[in-house]
């Protein structure tokens, strides 16, 4: 049997609660991610991805030496039924986080993503100054069959706010649900040599 969305999303809680990130493989079926991959793909092909920017409205500047992905932004209004579908996941675990961390997290802004061979993203934190609405980073995988040679792997670091003691190495396996503090861990995205697609996002609170 099947693992239910309710457990799916405990894991998730647990993790945040006991050490700040979580990496759970098989967050949906693997239907499902064939479905989001291949709409990621026919997005991709039809130009509907841009480069990826560094810092946030006005301050936003294309930095290759920083970040080498390709992004587009999930819309409400012009979503396709499996990506409908895992934001009406995503609002599940939004829920119980609140219930069980008491977070206050009110939405979610996310975007598929896709590394071609030789991105990357260097260490970073994905809040800060400019984005300080960004609470936990939740990034799914979407690429069936990525084997360790493939490159691409997130290294994330599992002491808050640390960039130089443990890390660990996390392959972005289709169906993969990685989620983690945002403000407490380093992370980075290793060179990758195949292409390499995601939906990465935040949830977020109110205004600040
Ligand atoms: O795709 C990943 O593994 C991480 C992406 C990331 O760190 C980001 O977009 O902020
Ligand atoms: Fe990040």
């Amino acid at each position: 049997m099947s693992t239910s969305h309710f457990d799916l999303s405990s894991v998730v809680v647990e993790g945040l609660r006991e050490k700040g990130w979580v990496c759970v493989p098989d967050f949906l079926e693997h239907f499902e991610g064939v479905q989001l991959a291949e709409d990621g793909m026919a997005a991709w092909e039809d130009g509907d991805f841009r480069k990826a920017g560094v810092g946030r409205g006005a301050a936003k500047v294309i930095r290759e030496d920083i970040r080498r992905d390709h992004v587009r932004w999930l819309e409400p209004g012009s979503m396709s039924a499996a990506e409908s579908r895992y934001m009406e996941r995503l609002e599940e675990l939004r829920r119980a986080i609140n219930q069980q961390l008491f977070l206050g997290l009110f939405d979610f802004e996310g975007h598929f993503a896709v590394y071609q061979p030789g991105a990357f993203y260097k260490p970073h934190l994905d809040r800060h100054r400019e984005t300080m609405d960004r609470v936990v980073t939740v990034i799914l995988y979407l690429n069936d069959g990525w084997m360790p040679e493939h490159g691409g792997q997130l290294k994330l670091w599992t002491t808050p706010g640390d960039k130089l003691g443990e890390a660990e190495i996390l392959d972005p396996q289709l169906g993969t649900l990685v989620a983690f503090l945002a403000g407490d861990h380093w992370h980075e995205v290793l060179p990758a040599h195949e292409t390499r697609m995601s939906i990465t996002g935040w949830f977020r609170v109110r205004g600040s």
